[in-house]
């Protein structure tokens, strides 16, 4: 049976839940892309930490020693932050490597470049866990909405900000109290101030206007406030719910974008959207409003994202060579 050889740049809360996945559904995936999957390599920061995985895994600080394992085939890149990230892919893309990426701070800001060097070393770039993690948005848009234009977004796009905005109104809990909880549930990143200030639901918007409109807007034009500026008493006692929304549409040449907490009443279809769920809704100009649901962080939803990303490209590479 052929080998595919993966790699798995960073293995916290997403890394290890792409591991487990790969090692639990092993036979699965043999079946669905033909060849069994072997993680060969893992970057990570601190060499002192125990790490759960194989004996004969490589673990790494160094990329250079993964990029010198000939015939890797593909990297899961789950680690923070633009660069290194960058430049590691970009090198990774060079050496001929499949990328998986949840880095939604580095794709929003690289995604473009990289995936014109994809295309140029014949290589794809599998982005789905980026926006929204479990709940697949990108892959709907780029193969289920060809046709259709898609006019305006409405979107929840932090489960963090969902998650804290619903368990303290339920619970009239405190914020920091709530913000730990999400933390311990691996939904917060470690430093959650781009959760709680809506720098991470900001750069998964600017993913989809890139994904949707060819471009993004001038980003110091784009409205962001996180629910770090709503007072607790105004979450505890408003007439309605609120809720972290992104907002994107195109009026003209023009795309606006706004990222920001706002009180919403029953009617809105956000409104029943709870907890860490995150929600999508696209206006599009054939099949009229559809909204999409699900998970939007956490290990094993993070990690569905990316397993069926790999699903995708190496069913096509597999088509490629029997055809
Ligand atoms: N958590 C979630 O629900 C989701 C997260 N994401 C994104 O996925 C990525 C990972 O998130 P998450 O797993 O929660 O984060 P964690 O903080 O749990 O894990 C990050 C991992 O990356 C490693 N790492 C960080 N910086 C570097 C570096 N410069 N070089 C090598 N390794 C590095 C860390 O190493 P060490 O173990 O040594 O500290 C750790 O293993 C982030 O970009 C995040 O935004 C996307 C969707 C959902
Ligand atoms: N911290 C993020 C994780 C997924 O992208 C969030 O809460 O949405």
């Amino acid at each position: 049976m052929p080998i595919i050889k993966a790699a798995l740049l960073g293995l916290g809360t997403v890394g290890a839940g792409v591991y487990e996945v790969i090692r639990n559904q092993q036979e699965q995936l043999k079946e669905l892309v033909g060849a069994e999957v072997q993680v060969v390599a893992v970057l990570i920061q601190d060499t002192d930490k125990e790490r759960e995985v194989e004996k004969d895994v490589l673990v790494t600080n160094n990329i250079q020693e993964i990029l010198a394992i000939p015939d890797l085939d593909v990297i899961f890149e789950s680690i923070v932050g633009a660069e290194p990230t960058n430049r590691y892919l970009d090198e990774a893309i060079e050496y001929g490597c499949h990328i998986i990426t949840a880095n939604k701070e580095m794709f929003a800001k690289h995604g473009e470049a990289l995936l014109e060097k994809a295309l140029e070393n014949d290589v794809q770039i599998g982005f789905e866990a980026t926006v929204a993690a479990g709940v697949p948005v990108i892959r709907t848009i780029q193969q289920q909405l060809q046709l259709n234009k898609i006019g305006r977004v409405q979107a929840l796009l932090n489960g963090t900000s969902n998650f804290i905005l619903t368990e303290m109104r339920k619970k009239q809990l405190p914020f920091a109290k709530v913000l730990k909880t999400a933390q311990s549930l691996g939904f917060a990143e470690a430093d959650p101030t781009n959760d709680v200030e809506g720098i991470d639901a900001f750069y998964k918007i600017m993913i989809l206007s890139q994904l949707i409109y060819g471009e993004q807007p001038e980003w110091n034009t784009v409205e962001l406030k996180g629910i770090a500026s709503v007072s607790e008493d105004k979450i505890y006692h408003s007439d309605g719910r609120y809720k972290h929304i992104a907002e994107l549409e195109k009026v003209g040449d023009r795309i606006q974008a706004t990222v920001r907490p706002i009180i919403v009443d029953e009617q809105h279809p956000l409104y029943s959207v709870e907890g860490v769920d995150n929600a999508v809704v696209l206006e599009t100009s054939l099949a009229g409003a559809i909204m999409i649901q699900g998970p939007g962080a956490g290990s094993k939803p993070t990690a569905s994202a990316m397993l069926e990303d790999f699903i995708h490209i190496f069913q096509d590479s597999k088509a490629a060579v029997l055809s």
